[in-house]
């Protein structure tokens, strides 16, 4: 029997939506506002989701501690308040979409988290945008 623990959390950051690829007249065309080079900000809203048998000594699939813990060393304490394009080294060259910051925080927490459980997450970039990910490649 396989049973699911959630945990939210939240951070707050800004970012910009750019090619450098490309002319700033194409980055505009596409990306529109978000290409502002002045950058705009989001309350991103995060849900991980890690699902696994219950261990009958503990009656935990994960301890919600240890999963706060992590997300908040690992997601929130390099994410909240920064401009990830200028802050946050992954988004150096990676386009901080949605996306990429699904696929980028699904990384970081997978590798602290026991192999045995399966992780998923879901990013919620505005209250009607969001994006969930679980490892597909
Ligand atoms: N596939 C993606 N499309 C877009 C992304 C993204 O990350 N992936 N990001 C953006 C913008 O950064 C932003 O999320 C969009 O803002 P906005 O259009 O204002 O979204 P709202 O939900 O606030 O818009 P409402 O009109 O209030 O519904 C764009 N596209
Ligand atoms: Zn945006």
């Amino acid at each position: 029997m396989k049973v699911t623990v959630n945990r939210k959390a939240h951070f707050n950051a800004a970012h910009r939506l750019y090619n450098a690829d490309w002319t700033d007249a194409r980055n505009a065309i596409v990306f529109g506002k978000c290409a502002n080079p002045n950058y705009h900000g989001h309350n991103y809203e995060l849900i991980v989701s890690v699902k696994g048998e219950i261990y009958p000594e503990t009656g935990f699939v994960m301890d919600m501690k240890v999963l706060k813990q992590l997300i908040e060393t690992e997601i929130e304490e390099q994410f909240d308040h920064k401009n990830l394009n200028e802050e946050v080294p992954e988004f150096e060259i990676l386009n901080p979409t949605a996306e990429n910051i699904s696929v980028i925080i699904w990384n970081k927490l997978r590798s602290k988290i026991d192999a045995n459980l399966e992780l998923s997450i879901t990013l919620y970039e505005t209250p009607r945008n969001f994006v969930t990910y679980s490892g597909e490649q």
